[in-house]
């Protein structure tokens, strides 16, 4: 069956606000959503939903519908995409990753990380986190911010993905990480990441939805508890996070697009969480809270 790729073009502010739009609804159908810079000269962006051929009609309904409040007269356009495999195709094209002190390569870019630099090797298959992304890349920055200027005994990567950020935390030496993710494909795809970086004894996997584990209570409080999922569950889970937070904690928090940034910071300033620092990368925002305001 084709893949097919429905996608509104607009400003960059534009199919920012539209990914906000769609975000929540195409997250619970598991559906990619992405937005990607088309032509920088005339600002021009798309937003884009892949969808299987059965499901295009009544996507495309849905999206019409989400979307005609702030953009009454744009209309979806339809792309067929060719039959590739696109988890290998999407991984022979992706170059090596640097973010502060971090480089993240797959296997054909092995020698790749020089003396200084903190190799991340990812084989990312059916899990999110190859480093590419503004979320990740913002989120391993941070870490290694946050690393430089303090020691943590313990951490949690909440929504691991891949495994990459919590092979960065073991990377950074932290030898007591919890990565749980709600996806239990996810959480197989980090276990073999993190043997594949020798990082296995530093990190406990779980599959859990949010805190809904006993494992929490057991592994935690948690000095850095590091978040890349969106605005929308982020800021659900505010109290949850606070509770967990060991006190003079940090939390680190992404998949927040810049327009969502203030009612993140207020939904944490709420839970006794206050703003520290901000990374901007590609419409998308990493946060630096802790219960300190200096
Ligand atoms: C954007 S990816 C981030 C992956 C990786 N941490 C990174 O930074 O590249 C978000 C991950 O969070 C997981 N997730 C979404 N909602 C969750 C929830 N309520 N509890 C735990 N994990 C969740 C998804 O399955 C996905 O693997």
């Amino acid at each position: 069956m084709s893949q097919i790729r429905l996608f509104i073009r607009g400003s960059e502010s534009d199919c920012n606000l539209a990914m906000d739009l769609l975000a929540d609804w195409m997250e619970e159908e598991g559906l990619p959503l992405a937005t990607m810079e088309v032509d920088e000269t005339q600002d021009l962006w798309e937003t884009s939903v892949y969808v299987n051929e059965a499901d295009v009609d009544d996507v495309r309904a849905v999206m019409q519908a989400r979307l005609e409040s702030e953009f009454p007269d744009s209309v979806v356009e339809t792309e067929i995409l060719p039959d590739v495999d696109w988890v290998s195709r999407s991984l022979e094209g992706l170059k090596p990753v640097r973010a502060g002190r971090f480089v993240v390569f797959g296997s054909h870019d092995r020698a790749t990380a020089q003396p200084h630099e903190l190799a991340i090797e990812i084989e990312a298959g059916q899990a999110f986190g190859t480093g590419h992304h503004g979320t990740t890349a913002g989120c391993l920055e941070m870490i290694g911010r946050l690393a430089k200027a303090r020691h943590f005994s313990n951490a949690l990567d909440l929504g691991t993905g891949s495994g990459v950020l919590a092979i960065a935390l073991a990377r950074q030496g932290l030898c007591d990480i919890l990565a749980t993710d709600i996806d239990p494909v996810a959480v197989e795809v980090a276990r073999r990441n993190s043997k594949l970086n020798e990082t296995a004894s530093a990190i406990a996997f779980e599959t859990a939805a949010g805190f809904h584990s006993a494992i929490f209570d057991r592994k935690g409080p948690f000095e850095l508890i590091v978040a890349n999922i969106l605005a929308r569950p982020l800021m659900k889970m505010a109290p949850s996070i606070a509770r967990h937070l060991a006190p003079g904690g940090s939390v680190v928090l992404s998949g927040i697009l810049a327009s969502q940034r203030w009612k993140v910071l207020a939904a944490f300033a709420g839970q006794g969480l206050y703003h520290r620092h901000t990374l901007w990368r590609g419409g998308w925002v990493t946060l630096h809270l802790s219960a300190n305001r200096s």
